[in-house]
């Protein structure tokens, strides 16, 4: 099986870039690492602190945000990292080629009750400003030059792409090494599984709970199958079971709160997803336009989120058309 840095070689990425995903990689380790130790090494639980988004941190998000931040911005290739955990960007290196934006441990909820959690990047070119401020972030996801996510999971996985498909790489613990497991990942066009949190479904728009409610109705509904339900609370491992066997994953609008209708995040969530989803043959929509399209106006932005299965997001879509957010 093949180890990372000879399959970036072999697939002629550019050496700073496979500097910055070895730096990805090193993190990924030790995330992992500490991911596994929980109460052992008294990582559990939360701080006293919010984020910038007001959410209370776990010890854990603490801890995977400060070394990607140490470990990135060593890098010579490194210009600035953005994160979840942080308000502002951390700049590094003055001529650093790439930014890396990254929400550190995703699926916070499931530190604690050691289910699978994950962290997720996205590399953008600094662009030739070079201002040094957030705006040099606010680029349309399409610009990512590579984008992925580690999953602690029963194994540790580090799954990315750099455009020229997806791979999933293992981490073997007896060598500490990631081998390459899937060289081309591919969504099925077709699926019979749906993600989303159901709890919300008062909440949403009526195109969206009719949707849903026809996947609900199974083979005796307008859809003529019979679907099934998963739902994880990490994005990271529900896009990961959309890679591994298709499916349709969603967080859409909701009408809780006037002032944050959406989960997940542009920068960090949403666009690295979508470029993963798209090379491997799927659809990653916000109900009004590709994700991938979006020009961002802040960094900690948050988008609704359709993805997954080409035929089933496009059916998705087609309920949606004409409301006015998905
Ligand atoms: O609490 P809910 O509604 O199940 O939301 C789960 C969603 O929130 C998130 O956990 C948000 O990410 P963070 O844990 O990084 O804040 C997504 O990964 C996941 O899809
Ligand atoms: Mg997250
Ligand atoms: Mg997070």
């Amino acid at each position: 099986m093949q180890r990372l840095i000879p399959t970036l070689r072999n697939d002629q990425v550019d050496e700073a870039l496979i500097s910055v995903l070895n730096s990805l990689s090193i993190c990924a380790k030790e995330i992992s690492f500490r991911v596994g130790q929980g109460d052992l090494a008294g990582v559990l639980g939360s701080t006293l602190d919010e984020n910038i988004q007001g959410e209370t941190q776990k010890k854990l998000d603490v801890l995977s945000n400060q070394l990607l931040k140490d470990i990135l911005l060593e890098s010579t290739h490194v210009r600035a990292v953005a994160s979840e955990e942080e308000d502002g960007i951390v700049t590094g290196a003055a001529e650093g080629q790439y930014l890396v934006a990254f929400d550190p441990l995703d699926g916070s909820s499931n530190i604690d009750i050691n289910s699978m959690v994950g962290t997720i990047f996205s590399i953008l070119p600094t662009p030739a400003d070079n201002s040094g401020d957030a705006s040099m972030f606010l680029q349309p996801g399409r610009q990512q030059v590579a984008a992925g996510y580690i999953l602690y999971g029963p194994r540790t996985m580090l799954v990315f792409t750099t455009g020229r498909g997806v791979k999933m790489f293992t981490l073997d613990q007896t060598v500490g090494e990631f081998l390459l497991t899937d060289a081309d990942v591919q969504i099925p066009l077709d699926t019979e599984e749906f993600a989303i949190n159901m709890s919300n479904h008062r909440h949403w728009r009526p195109e969206m709970r009719r949707y849903i409610d026809d996947l609900l109705l199974g083979k005796d509904g307008p859809r003529g199958k019979n679907f099934n339900m998963r739902w994880i609370a990490a994005m990271v491992a529900d896009v990961h079971r959309v890679l591994c066997r298709g499916g349709l994953f969603t967080y859409p609008w909701d009408g809780r709160s006037h002032s944050k209708p959406y989960k997940l995040r542009l920068l960090y969530e949403g666009n690295p997803m979508a470029l993963l989803v798209e090379q491997a043959g799927g659809i990653a929509h916000t109900g009004q336009e590709a994700i991938l399209d979006i020009q961002p106006d802040d960094i900690h932005q948050r988008i609704s989120v359709i993805l997954g299965s080409k035929n089933e997001v496009a059916a998705c879509l087609n309920y949606l058309e004409g409301s006015q957010t998905a």
